[in-house]
């Protein structure tokens, strides 16, 4: 599939005018994107969505029908647009090949998309599909103070870590003020904590914090790319791109492999946790610690030894209860031996 570009950051960030930036210039190059919004209480979608989650879920009726507050409600249509996701992404993939890129705008409340299972699902269906990136946008005139510079870090960095996905950091409104004290925070942690001590003269608790955080992130700092644009000027999409194909090797190179290092463990857990399950109920009904199929051939060799019994009439009677049982036993077991194979 085309690479994914999911777009996510603080409310006001500029996310959905960034995305409009991205499509018309994507529409200008004759290479259209396919645009997906998942932010069900959006107004207005100023781009021309290909899948809107507004079309199929009335967020207003979410919060109606299940006496929801706004949070909730964003949550819970995220969850009823992540059951379809399957059908979203064969729609998406079969026309993959007229796209360049799959843009995905997200709602402002990130915590809402990124720390929720559905966000967590509709991610990782991107990523099973093909290249899927994050693109973290940043609200740079809001970034000036150090402290909201390390907010913005840090919740970069745990995204970063929950998706295991190859991150942008798009450091947004650049017609503004240019990111440049920002980039050099991120290079030199002396001019950050310069900056730190002169903001704030007292070593506060905060202050020191803020320290101890700029140490600790400079690791996360090494694994970013970062670029400065202007969504409302469309400054900086060149270079953009530029990054975007670089992530699209780093997704195929390094996070792929490990994506799939990450999958045959669970599958390996989750098939363990099956065999476990049907030795558990092997047991309850009494055939505890045979292999099933052992247990099936055990249950024909009683049958074989049981076709020719003894013409006296009380083994008659045994044999034929005894017919019974095994064949009762034998129906349970083939039943669950069945349901075992549905499931793989
Ligand atoms: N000066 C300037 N303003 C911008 C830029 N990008 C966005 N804005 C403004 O920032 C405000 C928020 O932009 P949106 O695109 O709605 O931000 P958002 O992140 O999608 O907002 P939510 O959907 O509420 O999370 C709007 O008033 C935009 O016009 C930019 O590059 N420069």
């Amino acid at each position: 599939m085309a690479p994914t570009i999911l777009c996510v950051g603080m409310a006001g960030s500029g996310k959905t005018t960034f995305l409009q930036r991205l499509n018309s210039d994507l529409h200008a190059a004759k290479k259209p994107p396919y645009v997906i919004n998942l932010d069900p209480a959006v107004h207005d979608v100023p781009y021309g969505a290909n899948i809107d989650i507004r079309d199929t879920i009335n967020y207003h009726k979410v919060m109606d029908d299940y006496g929801l507050g706004p949070n909730g409600a964003i949550t819970t249509s995220l969850n009823l647009f992540a059951t379809k996701i399957d059908q979203v992404l064969n729609i998406v993939e079969k026309r993959s090949d007229q796209y360049s890129n799959i843009l995905v705008d997200t709602p402002g409340q990130i915590e809402v998309f990124m720390w929720s299972a559905s966000g967590q699902i509709i991610t990782d269906a991107f990523a099973s599909a093909g290249p899927t990136m994050i693109a973290y946008i940043i609200d740079t005139p809001r970034c000036t103070s150090p402290a909201t510079f390390m907010s913005n870090m840090l919740y970069a960095c745990s995204i970063l870590y929950k998706t295991k996905l190859p991150m942008i950091i798009v450091f947004n409104k650049g017609d503004v003020i240019e990111p440049t004290f920002a980039i050099e925070w991120m290079n030199d942690f002396e001019a950050f904590q310069k900056t730190l001590y002169a903001d704030h003269e007292d070593s506060s608790y905060m202050t020191s914090l803020m320290n101890s955080l700029a140490l600790m992130l400079d690791e996360f700092y090494n694994t970013l790319d970062v670029c400065s644009v202007s969504a409302v000027a469309g400054t900086g999409f060149d270079e953009f791109f530029k990054v975007v194909d670089k992530k699209v090797e780093e997704f195929n190179v390094d996070y792929k492999a490990e994506r799939e290092r990450v999958k045959k463990v669970k599958e390996e857990r989750e098939a363990k946790r099956k065999a476990d399950d049907l030795e558990r109920l092997l047991k309850d009904v009494g055939v505890e610690q045979k292999d099933p199929m052992d247990v099936l051939s055990d249950l024909e060799d009683d049958e074989e030894e049981l076709q020719e019994p003894d013409d006296e009439d009380n083994l008659q009677n045994r044999y034929q209860q005894a017919l019974k049982d095994s064949q009762g036993e034998r129906a349970a077991i083939e039943k669950i031996l069945k349901n075992q194979d549905l499931e793989q």
